[in-house]
């Protein structure tokens, strides 16, 4: 767990809990062209990227497949070792010295199990416990916390191979925790998860920052992860950093648009504002009418000039779908 030790060596040190400084990966890819003839060619999957987070943060980090998410979070673990930058994890070079930081951090690969297939829950448990020398006292009273909130109670004598794949994450989410990791790294957790268990793991992640304090790295591609988890979300594309800041802020980097949704007593043509441009009439279904405007704009005006010049009867304001939003900013920066 954190110190208070720590935190104070941070404060008085200014550096932040991880840090990347113009963080960069290249792979040296090989593609056979012909029987005998192999070209080489370089991918930059990380290209660049610096930010910091605090100790205690949930920050999403987010991207489009081949974004460079997965390399990051390599990098944090120790896994890969950068090809420039400068990259910190509670003041530890990760690829230098990887066995002291894997002390100190979990990982959750929701793709991959990091259990033994073939042994009960409890037993890979067991193993972890050695692994990582965790005192008996502490090992236990985690075990305890993370069977009854993740409610693994009848699983822990079940081999891995035959569980679900919900049990299995929250059982992976489990032995990531064990040892009492400041840092959580997750990469997509809640990956064909139901509507039931992606709901436990998220409440059981929001607990565990807001009682523990530990810190969160959050990769995804279903946003509502992000929404119910994280205040702060990365954005990042082409293995750079796109966006840094709140969830709602998206949406003026995205420009965005709400939906005004209009029924009106009868059919009629589309709605045309002469003193609103910028509003459009997107959609015409009988008597229903849907208008986009900016998400920045008031809509109170929008709905008076509409209430004067059409028989309304009914109106509803519809805010703009985050994915939809993310979608138009990749596509803006990528020209596509
Ligand atoms: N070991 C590797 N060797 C060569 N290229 C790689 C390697 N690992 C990743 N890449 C390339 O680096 C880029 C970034 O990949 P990465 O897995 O980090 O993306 P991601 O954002 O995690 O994507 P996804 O959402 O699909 O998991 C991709 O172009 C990928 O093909």
């Amino acid at each position: 767990m954190s110190t208070d030790t720590e935190t104070t060596a941070e404060k008085a040190t200014g550096r932040a809990f991880i840090e990347l400084d113009g963080l960069e990966k290249v792979f040296d890819v090989r593609r056979r062209t012909g029987f005998l003839r192999a070209e080489r060619r370089q991918v930059r999957a990380v290209d660049g990227i610096s930010f910091r987070v605090e100790r205690g943060e949930m920050v999403g980090y987010i991207g489009p497949n081949g974004a460079g998410k997965s390399t990051t979070i390599k990098m944090l673990t120790g896994i890969l070792t950068p090809s420039g930058g400068s990259l910190r994890v509670a003041g530890i070079d990760p690829s230098r010295e990887r066995t002291r930081l894997a002390h100190r951090i979990g990982v959750v690969f929701g793709q991959r199990t990091t259990l033994w297939w073939d042994l009960p829950l409890r037993d890979s448990y067991r193993l972890m416990h050695r692994m990582y020398r965790v005192p008996d006292a502490r090992f236990r009273a985690n075990m305890e916390r993370c069977v009854e909130l993740l409610d693994l109670g009848e699983l822990l004598d079940v081999p891995v191979r035959q569980l679900s794949l919900g049990q299995r994450m929250r059982g992976d989410i489990a032995a990531a925790l064990l040892h009492d990791p400041e840092v959580l790294y997750l990469d997509e957790p809640t990956i064909g998860l139901d509507v039931v268990s992606k709901a436990k793991v998220r409440e059981f992640l929001r607990d565990l920052n807001a009682e523990r304090g530990t810190t969160v790295l959050l990769t995804t591609h279903d946003l509502t992860d992000i929404e119910q988890l994280c205040r702060r979300v990365m954005v990042i594309d082409h293995g750079r950093l796109m966006y840094d800041g709140a969830l709602a802020g998206l949406h003026e980097v995205g420009e965005s648009e709400r939906t005004l949704v209009v029924d009106l007593e009868r059919e009629l043509p589309p709605i045309r504002l002469e003193s609103e441009p910028s509003v459009r009439t997107v959609k015409v279904e009988g008597p229903r009418q849907w208008l986009a405007f900016p998400a920045s704009a008031s809509a109170a005006p929008l709905v008076a000039r509409i209430a004067a010049e059409y028989p309304m009867v009914d109106l509803s304001v519809r805010e703009p779908d985050i994915e939809a939003v993310i979608a138009k900013m990749y596509a803006s920066a990528t020209g596509r």
